[in-house]
């Protein structure tokens, strides 16, 4: 508790959707400093979102902003990963490089369209494994607690075990989870309720690692959907969309409800 104080922890959308101080400093520092170079530029921030900012992609060119992915871990450990990325929009969205820096273990993410992923300098390539009764499969919870969705939840999770897999992960954070399957150390990650922040820089690094990113229903990936699976090959995640049972969150880019 006295952990909880420290860190000042307030909530968001439910009683464990947690955010402290330290998330909305880094927002707004990642934030002043990018502006003072590219004064034109527009954000989407996770913090600012909460406050009322809109999340929509526009043109212009736009960074996406997760201060602190895995909030949770920061608020018991003080384990966190920090991840911002950049996005151009033309007519799709067109990420132009992302970062991840785990400070828990001193890692920094990063990738450039067409350019590659690379961990510390060091270029990453997702795993080579085809049999998904050899892999390990990473996942979350997220912060929605509804009894039919943790059903959902609970269902899919069932059903990919049992397929069966080697083991399942889940490393409190979407990023590293992400940047687990860009590395080669889990095959795949599925979760249905993040956020675009937390996936925006990772899902770049996945791809220029090689990977394979997919809607939980076999589609192409949207990143406002709230809905992802990213995974080493195309065939480990067609598996996984077979087992996962599927709901729709309300977007990311939904207008505001009306008061
Ligand atoms: O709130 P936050 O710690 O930035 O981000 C959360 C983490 O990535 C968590 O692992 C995932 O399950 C949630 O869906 C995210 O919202
Ligand atoms: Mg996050
Ligand atoms: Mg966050």
């Amino acid at each position: 508790e006295a952990l909880l104080d420290d860190r000042k922890v307030m909530t968001k959308s439910s009683s464990v959707d947690l955010v402290t101080q330290t998330d909305q400093k880094v927002e707004q520092l990642i934030i002043q400093s990018v502006k003072e170079k590219f004064p034109t530029h527009r954000f989407i921030g996770e913090e600012s979102v909460a406050a009322g900012e809109p999340c929509i992609l526009t043109d212009d060119p736009t960074w996406i902003v997760d201060p602190i992915d895995g909030t949770t871990n920061f608020v018991h450990a003080g384990c966190r990963a920090v991840t911002w990325y950049s996005a151009v929009r033309s007519l799709l969205p067109q990420m132009e490089f992302g970062v991840v820096f785990s400070c828990l273990e001193d890692k920094m993410f990063t990738a450039r369209r067409g350019s590659g992923a690379f961990c510390n300098g060091e270029p990453l390539q997702v795993s080579g494994q085809k049999d998904i009764q050899r892999s390990i499969i990473a996942t979350e919870f997220g912060s929605n607690r509804d009894p039919e969705v943790v059903d959902k939840m609970f269902s899919s999770l069932r059903n990919v075990l049992c397929i069966p897999v080697h083991g399942m992960r889940g490393a409190g954070t979407a990023a590293i989870n992400m940047c687990l399957v860009a590395s080669g150390c889990v095959e795949a990650y599925y979760e249905i309720g993040m956020h675009v922040w937390d996936l925006a820089a990772s899902s770049l690094i996945v791809s220029e690692a090689g990977g394979v990113l997919m809607d939980v229903e076999g589609g192409a990936a949207d990143l406002m959907s709230r809905r992802i699976v990213a995974a080493n090959n195309r065939t480990i995640a067609e598996r996984i969309v077979k087992e996962i049972h599927p709901f729709a969150p309300p977007r990311d880019d939904a207008p505001p409800l009306q008061q």
